[in-house]
């Protein structure tokens, strides 16, 4: 009989494959074949030979899904697609560390973090100061971060949550007595989907938090329920894996990048020298970060990872022009990204203005300004070191731009590049030095917890002599537009007009020509040639031009002093951030500065609209962007930290609860570890050794040495596993379902190992498996699951997990049900630290 059985002792052969590990035998095994076998498209409908099926009930089935379209998703399918989703490239980039290294490491980050946490300590009483806090946190004093809000602060009307019940809306605070009692006491009365809830303000004050979306809209799709709180617990449990997600994701990170070595720069006089050129006196968050940014490069051996966030305006630029110093006088190249042309070429003009000094270090800008010639002439010149810095826009990115020596790479403003974009920002970080500068504002809060995860220099101080900028917000009308523009004129300065679409830029451009005849005015939008953007820019730079009128093209990083009033008309199109970022155009120097926000007609604009303007023109001080931030832009202030971060997960809970749960995910990160065990190791005491049909194993090339590449694939790693399945169904089809089950099994041991299971059983309607990890990283898994059915028949004893199943399944039946148990617990993994 041409069938076998892959646990036949005699049928194990040795591979001759010799490719690496990700890219093994099997793809290079079968593509000697392919051409031969493509012709005959196999095909599984009812070839299933009786005599190797599998004896049990459950071998009916088998036929039906043969039947299935090939292309049909099937479990392992499912799981190969999920495996990809969750774990993405990271898995395959970030190899996992030998549990001694990872402890080292894991020991260095919490000793780290401690020294942010005493720093908050030091906050206790929460609110006040640059960033502190929204006003009502503070430390809880148990390694966590508390964001509860004071009721007496709400007003009616407000979104509360409630950490048990869930989003209610507060309708105000009242006396009253209870049954038993005589005396009078203070109650919360919250609002709720099916009732009204009263609250003790004692209880309250310790159980509420605002609820507030990181996006612009304040409003709850649903209340919760008081009478049904399993859909608030779903959310608040999602919330939290999510958030448990974010911070390993970025513990991985740095301890992988921890791992990266290079020769420390040499401690250069020269750098003293160049700092000594800077005309003004460092505010002292600037003087920390250049400490920081030179320890890094002078002390370190693993590549720098830094970002500087610093409110507009606050000057992070002179931080990146030190570093660049330190690595070009140490005969390396430097990058500097920025997310558009305008912005790449300011920074060019800074950055040569500052190295005019040293004729030896050549500064470039490569842009889609220049012809095809310069560009080339350019690129040469990368290529051979005749540049010694770079300034341009993500085209720098490009594989045309090889470079000779590059040390560092300054990036402005990462947020605002593609992913594609990022991902190759990512890849640098692993062979140079990356400074990456961020005018989203964190909040302090989050920047000190953060302390060890991720290396960041906050810069809260405006400079010296800044004054606030002055905000107007009111309907919109040309006198007061004028006459705004008449005053910044008759003080020498320039103005910018924002519009948030090109279309209406000519009509500002009619009245003010009639209105200030012989004042030069322009327009400068995205669409334009770029020369023409190029000399619009430049002449309104260097003062020639004095009203621009554009688009939100100025709104992130242009500094030009001189500009000192911008008028935003329709004001309610923009975002709450990217308002602060336009404002943040003027008010550079210190002259006061104006920023006009009009809009069309209050009676068109929603309160909740009008309520979002007012919050900025009452957040007038200079560094109140950063308590903004921790209202209603801190996501966009994660989104940097975190990189790119589903806002839906922090809607689930809103703003403040989401920001308690990350500070304890924080401090508590290295409980939730899970160990894998060897592959070898997993004991799977489940009888089933499936015998393939004959019309598979004639069509397969070499069926006994495939098999015994299935096997080295599953015990090589996962992804091994996925890539040995798919290269199996592109070249002979999906494979019959005793196939399915042999490989279901390897997935199964596979699973078992990483996730630190050694022993798998069952029992009559019980499922046991042996396992190393403790009760915490049990729940993880278990909140981490979506699958209900799985979640609620397992338990957790003394070192195994126990399913108990309703009835005693036929042995096929019980593998599927353990491969997508192990499925639903493998889930967990990006939310656990791996080692
Ligand atoms: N310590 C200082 N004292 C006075 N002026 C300063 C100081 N540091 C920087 N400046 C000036 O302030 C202006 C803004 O600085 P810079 O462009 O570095 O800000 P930034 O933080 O990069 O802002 P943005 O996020 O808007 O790009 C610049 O003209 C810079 O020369």
């Amino acid at each position: 009989m041409a069938s076998f059985s892959p646990n036949t002792p005699h049928l194990k052969l040795t591979s001759t494959s010799a490719a690496p590990p990700r890219l093994w035998g099997w793809t290079s095994l079968f593509t000697a074949h392919k051409q031969a076998k493509k012709k005959q498209s196999f095909q599984f409908k009812a070839v299933y030979t009786p005599g190797l099926s599998l004896s049990s009930p459950t071998s009916k089935k088998p036929t039906q899904r043969r039947e299935k379209n090939e292309n049909e998703t099937d479990d392992i399918s499912i799981l190969n697609e999920r495996i990809r989703r969750d774990f993405g490239k990271r898995e395959a980039t970030r190899p996992v560390m030998d549990s001694e290294e990872a402890d080292k490491y894991i020991q260095l980050v919490k000793e780290q973090q401690q020294k942010g946490l005493q720093k908050l300590k030091g906050k206790k009483s929460g609110g006040g100061g640059a960033g502190a806090g929204a006003g009502d946190s503070g430390y809880n004093g148990a390694g966590g971060f508390s964001y509860k809000v004071d009721p007496y602060s709400l007003r009616s009307g407000d979104y509360v949550v409630h950490k048990k019940v869930g989003i209610g809306k507060f309708v105000g605070i009242k006396f009253d007595v209870q049954k038993d009692s005589t005396v009078p006491i203070e109650y919360v009365f919250i609002e709720y989907a099916d009732g009204m809830a009263k609250l003790p303000v004692k209880q309250a004050s310790r159980m509420l938090y605002r609820y507030n979306l990181p996006n612009e809209t304040k409003r709850p799709r649903t209340l919760s329920k008081l009478s049904d709180t399993t859909a608030w617990e779903r959310r608040k449990t999602k919330g939290k894996v999510a958030i448990q997600k974010m911070v390993v994701d970025l513990m991985e990170l740095y301890l992988h990048r921890l791992k990266q070595k290079r020769p420390p720069y040499p401690k250069n006089p020269a750098i003293a020298e160049f700092a000594a050129q800077f005309p003004y006196e460092p505010t002292p968050d600037q003087k920390k970060a250049f400490i920081d940014v030179e320890r890094d490069l002078t002390e370190r051996e693993t590549p720098m990872d830094r970002l500087i966030c610093g409110d507009v305006g606050f000057g992070k630029t002179e931080v990146a022009l030190r570093a660049i110093f330190c690595v070009v006088s140490a005969g390396k190249q430097a990058m500097v990204l920025a997310p558009t042309i305008v912005l790449a070429k300011q920074h060019f003009d800074v950055v040569s203005e500052r190295f005019s000094m040293y004729p030896d270090i050549k500064v470039g800008l490569l842009s889609r300004f220049q012809s095809k010639a310069e560009k080339e002439e350019h690129l040469d010149m990368i290529k051979h070191g005749h540049l010694n810095i770079i300034v341009g826009t993500h085209s720098l990115l490009g594989s045309r731009v090889v470079y000779n020596n590059l040390g560092l790479l300054v990036v402005d403003e990462e947020q605002r590049f593609g992913v594609k974009q990022k991902e190759k920002i990512a890849s640098f970080k692993i062979s140079v030095d990356v400074l990456t500068l961020s005018a989203t504002p964190i909040p302090r809060t989050l920047y000190l917890a953060l302390t060890g995860f991720r290396d960041a220099s906050l810069i809260s101080t405006p400079p010296p002599e800044r004054l606030p900028i002055k905000t107007h917000l009111s309907a919109f009308s040309k006198e007061k537009v004028i006459s705004a523009i008449k005053y910044e004129l008759d003080r020498g300065g320039q103005v910018f007009y924002v519009l948030p679409r090109i279309k209406g830029l000519e009509e500002p451009m009619d009245f003010l020509q009639q209105a200030f005849p012989g004042v030069d005015i322009a327009i400068a939008h995205g669409q334009q040639y770029s020369r023409q953007l190029e000399e619009t820019m430049e002449k309104f730079a260097q003062g020639v031009i004095k009203i621009l009128i554009c688009t939100n093209i100025v709104e992130s990083g242009l500094d030009i002093q001189n500009a000192n009033t911008i008028i935003v008309q329709d004001v309610q199109q923009f975002g709450l951030a990217q308002l602060y970022q336009l404002r943040g155009r003027v008010g550079r120097a210190d002259k006061e500065a104006h920023a006009y926000l009009f809009y069309p007609d209050k009676s068109l604009l929603s309160d909740q609209a009008l309520e979002r303007l007012a919050a900025l023109e009452e957040c007038r001080e200079l560094g109140q962007g950063f308590q903004l931030a921790e209202k209603d832009m801190g996501i966009r202030g994660f989104g940097t930290i975190f990189g790119e971060q589903q806002t839906g997960d922090v809607g689930n809970v809103g703003v403040d609860l989401f920001f308690e749960m990350l500070f304890e995910s924080l401090s508590k990160v290295d409980e939730h570890c899970v160990i894998s065990v060897p592959y070898k190791s997993v004991q799977i005491d489940i009888n089933i050794n499936p015998r393939l049909p004959s019309e598979y194993i004639n069509h397969l090339e070499n069926p006994m040495e495939m098999v015994n590449e299935a096997e080295k694939a599953a015990e090589q790693d996962i992804w091994c596993l996925m890539q040995f399945t798919e290269s199996l169904r592109r070249q002979y089809g999906k494979e019959p379902y005793s196939m399915e089950i042999l490989l279901k099994k390897l997935y199964v041991r596979r699973m078992a190992a990483d996730i630190g299971i050694t022993k798998i059983y069952a029992s009559g309607k019980m499922v046991g498996m042996k396992t190393n990890m403790n009760k915490k990283v049990f729940k993880m898994m278990i909140d981490s699951m979506t699958s209900e059915v799985h979640r609620n028949s397992l338990t957790f004893e003394g070192d195994q997990i126990k399913a108990e199943l309703l009835l005693e399944l036929p042995r096929e039946q019980l593998l599927n049900w353990i491969f997508q148990c192990l499925a639903e617990l493998y889930a967990s993994l990006p939310a656990l630290i791996k080692y």
